[in-house]
């Protein structure tokens, strides 16, 4: 089956891309990927199980990539290095460029699974999965700042406009370096096509005025508990509207979702997601959403 299709966030998820950690992550210097004190390669392959189970618990079919010891340590946040559209994936161009190499995995993984690429991002232009947000299925919003550049957005307004699709930058502050990942999505995460978990302070206020203007209604995240997670408490996947996987030990911000009629599932996940900068919703890119 080669079915695909994503132009939204939160939409039944029925198939995703997703890469097991091994050889690599186990392998991983931390100080070398920016990976805090928390990184236990070996505690964050056995956490990643239990993710996995509960994606596919959930019922998605996983197609999996492997690590078989290429040193890409990084590549198990499959959602970065592509993007799917109704018309196939979009082959992007990672702003860290330890993480360049990741694009080729993707490709070979859409070519075996018969989906289609629908175009690429090219030098200079970089554009990373985690900047992208489909504020609609017309409408999707892109970070600017250290990972995803002018040049990548306006390559990607050109691949998208012919799907009548509208790509607008919004700009990202530099909060905690060059070093460190900030992407559009480390300050929201979709829980449902009217609903969204955020970090108010963080947002690009345009991009604010754009989930108010559209009746998106914004769940403000803690911000203790933003801070003592590494902004990764926000950092939620849905696997369908308002059914949602988490990081474990956020209680706060569990209780908020779960005040908005979500139902929350969560894994431990400190020597995985918080260590290495990426949560639930980094470790998986969409195939398709919502019915084919
Ligand atoms: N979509 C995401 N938020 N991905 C997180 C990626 C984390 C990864 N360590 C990086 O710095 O690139």
């Amino acid at each position: 089956m080669s079915a695909y299709g994503c132009q939204e966030m939160s939409a039944k998820l029925e198939r995703v891309l997703m890469r097991r950690p091994g050889e690599s992550l186990k392998a991983a210097d931390p100080q070398k990927w920016h990976y805090g004190p928390t990184f236990d390669g070996a505690r964050a392959v056995e956490q990643y199980k239990h993710f996995a189970q509960l994606v596919q618990a959930g019922g998605a079919e996983i197609l999996w990539l492997e690590d078989s010891g290429d040193g890409l340590a990084d590549a198990m946040f499959t959602h970065d290095p592509s993007l799917m559209t109704e018309k196939g994936a979009i082959l992007l161009r990672m702003g860290k460029p330890l993480r360049l190499a990741e694009t080729a995995l993707h490709e070979e993984a859409y070519n075996k699974a018969g989906i289609p690429i629908l175009g690429r991002i090219v030098a200079p232009g970089t554009v990373e999965g985690g900047d992208c947000v489909w504020v609609d299925a017309k409408t999707l919003a892109v970070g600017r700042g250290v990972r995803s550049n002018q040049a990548g957005i306006e390559q990607l307004q050109a691949i998208l406009a012919p799907l009548g699709v509208s790509v607008l930058g919004f700009d990202l502050p530099l909060w905690q370096g060059e070093e460190a990942c900030l992407h559009l999505m480390s300050v929201i995460s979709p829980l449902a096509s009217d609903l969204a978990l955020v970090h108010a302070p963080l947002l690009p206020a345009a991009f604010y005025m754009l989930l108010r203007d559209k009746g998106i209604r914004m769940i403000v995240a803690p911000p203790e508990e933003f801070a003592a997670s590494n902004g990764l408490n926000l950092n939620v996947l849905p696997l369908s509207p308002r059914k949602v996987i988490m990081v474990d030990g956020f209680p706060a911000t569990r209780k908020a979702m779960e005040e908005a009629g979500c139902t929350v599932e969560t894994f431990a996940a400190d020597a995985l997601c918080i260590a290495c900068e990426g949560g639930p919703t980094c470790l998986t890119r969409p195939i398709l959403r919502g019915a084919a």
